[in-house]
C-alpha cells in the first residue's frame, strides 16, 4: 500500500529504473555504496508498513494501495556508510496455481541486489506464495545467489493466525533463506535486524566481487625488475658495442 501521509524524511525516486543500475556505486568515487532491496509478497501482508518502519522507525496504520514506491536511507554497517534503496511493490496473487507476476514486479526483482519476501501469519495464502516468489527470484537472477530474507509479519495477531511461525521457519530453511518473525506494528528492532542482516550479506558479496578485487586475485602481479640482471644485460650490450667499434 502507498503512504497516505507525505513523508518528507524519505527521498522518493520516481522510477526504479532511474536509480544507478550497477548496485555498487560509490566506493572509489567517495559516495556511499548502493544496496538495492525489493520487498515482495501478497497484498495486505504489511510490505509498506515494514518498509516505513525500517526507514522511519514509525508504524503508521493508514495506507492506500501501493503503486510501487522507491525509498532511500543511509545506514552504517561495520563502520561503512551505505545507501540503501528499498523498492515497495504491489501485492502479488496466485492465478491458477502459478504466480501472477506483472512486468513491473519482475523489473523490481531484476533490479534488486537482495529481496525481502513478506507473508502474514494471519493469511495462509500469503504463506503459499512464498516458494513461488522465491522461485521467481532465482529465475530472474540465474547463476546469482541474490540474498533473500523471509519475513513472517503480524506476530502480534497470534489469536487469528493461519500459519504456524514454525512452518515459515522450516520453509525458509528449505529454500536457504534467513527467516524473521516480526510484528511491524509492535517491534522496530526485529524489522531493523532483518534489513541489517540482508545489507550485510549484500555488502559482503559486493566487496568480494568488485572488479579491482577480482583483477588482483586473477592476474599475477608482475615481478619487480631484478636490478642485478638489468646491470648484467647492460654490461653485456655495452661490451658487444665496444667489440664492434674496435673491430672496425
Ligand atoms: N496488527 C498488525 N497489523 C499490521 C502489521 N503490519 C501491517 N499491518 C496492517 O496491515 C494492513 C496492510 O498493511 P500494508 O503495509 O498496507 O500491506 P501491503 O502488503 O503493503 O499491502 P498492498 O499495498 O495491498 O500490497 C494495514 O492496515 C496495516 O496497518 C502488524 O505487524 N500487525
Amino acid at each position: 500500500m502507498r503512504l497516505v501521509q507525505n513523508m518528507c524524511t524519505i527521498a522518493e525516486y520516481p522510477q526504479a529504473g532511474s536509480a544507478s543500475g550497477d548496485g555498487c556505486s560509490g566506493g572509489s568515487s567517495g559516495r556511499p555504496r548502493l544496496i538495492k532491496i525489493a520487498v515482495v509478497g501478497a497484498s495486505g501482508v504489511g510490505k509498506t508498513a515494514l518498509v516505513v518502519r525500517f526507514l522511519t522507525k514509525r508504524f503508521i496504520g493508514d495506507y492506500e494501495r501501493n503503486a510501487g514506491n522507491l525509498y532511500s536511507r543511509q545506514i552504517q554497517i561495520d563502520g561503512e556508510m551505505l545507501a540503501i534503496q528499498v523498492q515497495d511493490t504491489p501485492g502479488v496473487q496466485i492465478h491458477e496455481h502459478s504466480l501472477d507476476c506483472n512486468e513491473q514486479l519482475n523489473r523490481c526483482i531484476r533490479w534488486a541486489d537482495a529481496v525481502v519476501i513478506v507473508f502474514s501469519i494471519t493469511d495462509y495464502k500469503s504463506y503459499e506464495l512464498l516458494s513461488h516468489l522465491h522461485q521467481q527470484v532465482r529465475q530472474l537472477h540465474p547463476g546469482n545467489r541474490v540474498p533473500v530474507v523471509v519475513v513472517a509479519n503480524k506476530a502480534d495477531l497470534l489469536h487469528i493466525k493461519e500459519v504456524e511461525p514454525q512452518h515459515g521457519l522450516q520453509l525458509a530453511n528449505m529454500l536457504g533463506c534467513t527467516f524473521y518473525e516480526v510484528s511491524v506494528s509492535e517491534n522496530y528492532n526485529d524489522v531493523f535486524n532483518a534489513f541489517h542482516v540482508l545489507c550485510k550479506e549484500v555488502s559482503k558479496q559486493q566487496i568480494t566481487s568488485t572488479p579491482e578485487k577480482r583483477r588482483t586475485s586473477l592476474i599475477p602481479r608482475p615481478k619487480s625488475p631484478n636490478m642485478q640482471d638489468l646491470k648484467r644485460r647492460f654490461k653485456q650490450a655495452l661490451s658487444a658495442k665496444v667489440r664492434t667499434v674496435t673491430s672496425v
